[in-house]
């Protein structure tokens, strides 16, 4: 460090109110427009439809670029809060983690099932809005209050009239153009979001209207009074199933020991000979990148077909049938519903609650099984298509395995191999530590994962010659087990031999454990960079926390919650106080390594794809020639200087290697 910089106390800053969102709006919101503010304000409507209290959901389009969302619900409490002293609809729109929906397990609070849970939405929306106003219709009154230059200005709460019974709620929004890469919401993109909400709320009306310039607007409206079949079969087109649709739906009980009330899901299912998109909702939050209820519903949907193919006789001898298999083809709409869902961020994408494999798996086998003895038609024509998928992937496999026993190299021992040879299901785990290869090979599901262990820390590859690299052990075994050809890298890269889909690095969660993975990826990018490019090589994203909480009276069992590191770790502290749990009732435990963690908290966290987490390693072709230089800089021999500078420059705003 040149020491220029000074650092004392005046440097601290500690960031206030909405400050925090509008330095770092990424990390609250999706900054490519302002679509996502504006299904936030949707989201809370529509949270209303679902607790039942609004039937009505109206969006207007307006000609200056803003929104207003109104719906028909309770309306936002105006009175103030008893321990804040400021009006409610205040911290609804100025406050993170002000919201009504903490609450749930006692059954007292205000919403039950709800999209909205982190209490930190409409209060993003404000802060990178110019300007929000807000009409509330309640107790027979309607009450207006507006917010300004990103909700740091507050107008007093004015009465406009009476409204006698009415109730609901209108927020108009204009985004702050400064903020998003495209300054308007796409058309498109809020039409298909309302239409979700109309599909998931049969009997909720959504109507979008669109000021024209000199004209009347122009009005959408939609409603799915048979719901997720109507939509699905929307989605479906021209193109025929080949069964007849299935939908259904199962909700826990009053005493179900394993799940609240009421948490369960709604689908609909239908094979299809082409590609039909699928989509999945949590409480009504589109869930576009999936997560473990889709796991679920994939997990309980091979059972039920596996069970009746088994029952009926129907599989052909040799052939060995595949999750993939029966649900390639299959397209659904899928509804969950669960009482504290966890997603991965806020823009909640992507659902992360374990339990919810289990929960959408069980929920659906049974009824689908019993449909499927009813309906033996349709049965027939399921079974037969999966066996068809099965019998075409065992065929391209076994072309695949020719070609490998022609080959010389004979696997390493260390290697413990899979049984499956298709590369669409197998993975190669590279796994830091004899220990915890010891684990991984415990909590491995045989037929898919393979685990190669590696001892210490692989050689920095960036200078080797391609002719010299299989001359290091290590390396040598890796190659031969990924079944890539080091002489070819570099000049023509050949993965016509590969033998695996996947090669998932997996390291502890410390700075050694980041060190292998440089070393492994340098070892990709400069000598294999095909398998970087072509999507296969994988970071595995091993909790560095578990967290225990106690049962919470009858309706909760007992959970275990995973953090990836002391940011996730707060927040989910935050969460569970907020729910009620003292502080020393909830037990933290930090894993050392992965050599820590038995082979079925591996199997949850690491391994399993239905709940592990893992990072797919891209590099975008118009970047390679800057990552290239980066790589040389950083792992280049000849670049300590060069480094140097280039830490001094940016070591703040990276983590320390030391
Ligand atoms: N249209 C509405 N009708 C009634 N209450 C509302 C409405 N919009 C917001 N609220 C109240 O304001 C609170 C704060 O809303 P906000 O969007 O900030 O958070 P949230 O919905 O609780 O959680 P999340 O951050 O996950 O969206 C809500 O919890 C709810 O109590």
């Amino acid at each position: 460090m040149t020491g220029k910089q000074h650092y004392d106390e005046s440097s601290f800053r500690v960031l206030k109110g909405l400050e925090p969102v509008r330095e770092r709006p990424g990390m609250y919101t999706r900054t490519d427009s302002p679509a996502h503010i504006i299904q936030e304000v949707i989201d809370n409507a529509a949270d209303e439809a679902l607790g039942g209290f609004a039937k009505k959901i109206h969006v207007t389009l307006h000609l200056d670029g803003s929104l207003s969302v109104a719906d028909d619900g309770r309306g936002i409490p105006v009175g103030l809060h008893p321990e804040e002293r400021v009006p409610v609809v205040v911290l609804a729109f100025t406050r993170l983690h002000a919201g009504g929906k903490f609450d749930k397990r006692d059954g007292n609070g205000a919403y039950a099932f709800s999209g909205g849970l982190h209490g930190v939405g409409v209060a993003v929306t404000n802060a990178l809005s110019t300007r929000v106003e807000v009409e509330v219709r309640r107790d027979g009154k309607i009450h207006r209050i507006e917010f300004s230059e990103g909700g740091e200005k507050v107008s007093a709460i004015a009465v406009l009239g009476d409204c006698g019974r009415q109730s609901g709620t209108r927020v108009r929004v204009w985004p702050d153009g400064k903020y998003f890469e495209a300054p308007r919401v796409p058309q498109g993109e809020l039409e298909r979001l309302l239409r979700s909400k109309a599909v998931l709320l049969p009997g909720v009306s959504v109507r979008l209207d669109i000021e024209q310039a000199g004209g009347a607007a122009l009005t959408k409206t939609w409603s799915y009074p048979e719901g997720l079949a109507g939509y699905l079969r929307e989605q479906a087109g021209d193109i025929e199933a080949v069964a007849p649709l299935y939908t259904g739906e199962k909700y826990a009980g009053k005493d179900d020991p394993a799940y609240a009330p009421g948490e369960g899901a709604a689908w609909a299912l239908a094979w299809f000979e082409h590609t039909v998109p699928s989509e999945s909702f949590v409480n009504l939050i589109p869930t576009v990148a999936g997560g473990t209820h889709e796991s679920g519903l994939r997990a309980g949907v091979f059972d039920a077909v596996k069970s009746f193919i088994e029952h009926h006789a129907l599989l052909p001898r040799g052939v060995k049938l595949q999750q993939e298999d029966v649900c390639g083809r299959m397209s659904f709409v899928l509804s969950a519903r669960l009482l504290d869902p966890q997603f991965q961020g806020q823009v909640k994408e992507k659902l992360n609650s374990r339990e919810a494999v289990k929960l959408v798996s069980s929920m659906i086998r049974d009824p689908f099984e019993i449909w499927l003895n009813n309906h033996v038609e349709a049965g027939r024509a399921i079974a037969e298509l999966s066996i068809r998928q099965a019998l075409a992937r065992q065929k391209s496999a076994q072309k695949v395995e020719k070609r490998k026993t022609s080959g010389v190299a004979v696997l390493p021992g260390k290697l413990s191999d899979c049984e499956s040879e298709d590369l669409a299901d197998n993975e190669l785990f590279l796994v830091e530590g004899d220990s915890a290869g010891g684990s991984a090979k415990m909590a491995r599901n045989k037929e898919t994962q393979a685990i190669l262990p590696l001892r210490g820390k692989v050689q920095n590859s960036w200078e080797i010659d391609p002719d010299r690299l299989l001359a290091n052990a290590e390396i040598h075994d890796i190659a031969v087990a990924l079944g890539v050809d080091a002489h070819a890298a570099g000049s023509a890269p050949d993965l016509a031999g590969l033998r695996y889909g996947k090669v998932v690095i997996m390291s502890d969660a410390d700075v050694d454990g980041a060190h292998i993975q440089t070393l492994l990826l340098t070892l990709f990018f400069r000598h294999f960079p095909e398998l970087i490019t072509r999507g296969h090589i994988y970071v595995a994203q091993p909790p560095l926390y578990r967290v225990d909480v106690p049962a919470q009276g009858k309706k909760r069992p007992a959970r275990r919650l995973y953090a990836l590191d002391d940011g996730e770790l707060a927040a989910i502290r935050d969460r569970l106080e907020k729910e009620g749990f003292k502080p020393d009732a909830i037990e933290v435990g930090r894993f050392k390594g992965l050599g820590e963690m038995n082979p079925d908290q591996l199997r949850e966290t690491t391994m399993d794809p239905a709940t592990r987490r893992v990072l797919p390693v891209q590099v975008r072709a118009d970047a390679l020639d800057e990552t290239k230089r980066m790589f040389t800089l950083l792992m280049g021999k000849g670049e300590a200087s060069g480094r140097r500078a280039w830490m001094e420059e940016k070591g703040d705003s990276v983590e320390a290697d030391i």
